[in-house]
């Protein structure tokens, strides 16, 4: 029998790092590193441990991921960083591998991956086609919302939410990031080569997880596909043979009583695009769990790739 991968997660009992526990449950390919409570901060027990294993999950703030990286002493260790501090960084393989052959084999090959944040892997499932295939220009002024479950925030938001004396406005959907400052744009321009950052309003609301991120086209300022059912059949194509992204069939009528529920995909590591719209405006919408194909299923379907694995071994598709 082949050796046991040895997995460290630094963050294990964060939300993204319970998860990624969670899905390693029955895999019998992979030992994990245990940490005990007491030292899950402290940076020489924190060394001792990303030095020993093959593969360290990173599920912690930035500045500790960053930490994380500046111990590591030896150049077999991989990295897979659930943060956004090394997302937009030189050196990093993108961890989104339905993109292109490029992204795939820089996952496979790389010894550093920065997972994708949940918003961005929402908005670039839609645009990055629409910017490779040409249907619109890098300079398209793209706008985007998304609704996201309070998990989204880790585990000091699910505390505000879970609390049992909490504040009114938890009970209502609330839009954030409005100085259009969300730490997601960079990731937003970068990977499908925008011009410019996107107009983009997230909402967070009172479920546990799972979201919708939508970007609105007008079909005139378009280079081809003007018509929904042709953008419809480029995202088909281009997403042909994903078993983790599925381009679900064209039209309203395919989302439940024709609303797009932020908790459909809750639970689950793969992800839905639906396109909806008319001859004027096409709406382009992903749906997903923000700790599924959003970190933590991304995440391992990373290390699936890496270790050469089958890409969903582990996962809920
Ligand atoms: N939640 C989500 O849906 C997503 C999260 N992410 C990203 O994943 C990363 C983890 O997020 P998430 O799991 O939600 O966050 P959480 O706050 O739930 O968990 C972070 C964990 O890291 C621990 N931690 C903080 N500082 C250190 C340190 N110096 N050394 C070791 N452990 C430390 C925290 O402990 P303590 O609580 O005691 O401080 C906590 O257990 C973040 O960068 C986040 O932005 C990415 C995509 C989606
Ligand atoms: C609801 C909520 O607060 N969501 C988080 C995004 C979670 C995420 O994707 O974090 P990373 O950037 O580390 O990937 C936010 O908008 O900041």
């Amino acid at each position: 029998m082949s050796r046991k991968v040895k997995i460290f997660i630094d963050g294990s009992e964060g939300t993204t790092g319970l998860r990624i526990h969670e899905r390693f449950a029955e895999r019998e390919d992979v030992e994990l590193l245990p940490i005990s409570s007491e030292l899950r901060k402290d940076k020489e027990e924190r060394k001792r441990l990303i030095n020993s294993s093959d593969i360290t999950f990173l599920c912690l703030p930035d500045a500790a991921a960053e930490e994380s990286v500046s111990l590591v002493e030896n150049d077999h260790v991989r990295i897979i960083d659930t943060s956004t501090a090394h997302r937009t960084m030189e050196g990093w393989a993108y961890g989104f591998p339905e993109l292109s052959k490029e992204h795939r084999e820089a996952i496979a090959a790389g010894n550093r991956i920065a997972v994708p944040g949940c918003y961005a892997t929402g908005f670039i499932s839609l645009v990055y086609p629409m910017v490779a295939e040409g249907l619109i220009s890098a300079d398209y002024p793209v706008s985007a919302f998304g609704i996201s479950g309070y998990s989204g925030g880790g585990r000091k938001m699910i505390a505000a939410y879970e609390a049992e004396e909490r504040e009114d406005a938890l009970l209502a959907p609330r839009e954030y990031a409005l100085s259009q400052a969300h730490k997601h744009l960079k990731e937003m321009k970068k990977i499908p080569g925008l011009k410019r950052e996107p107009l983009f309003s997230p909402i967070v609301a009172d479920y546990y997880s799972g979201m919708v991120v939508s970007v609105p086209v007008y079909t005139e300022l378009m280079n081809k596909g003007r018509t929904p059912q042709e953008v419809w059949k480029y995202l088909a194509d281009f997403y042909a043979g994903s078993c983790f992204v599925r381009v679900m069939p064209f039209g309203a009528e395919e989302a439940s009583a024709n609303m797009l529920a932020g908790n459909a995909m809750s639970g689950r590591d793969s992800l839905r695009i639906y396109v909806t719209g008319n001859e004027d405006r096409v709406l382009l919408s992903s749906q997903f769990d923000n700790l599924g194909k959003g970190a933590s299923g991304a995440a391992i379907q990373c290390l699936n790739i890496a270790l050469g694995c089958e890409e969903s071994k582990g996962l809920h598709l």
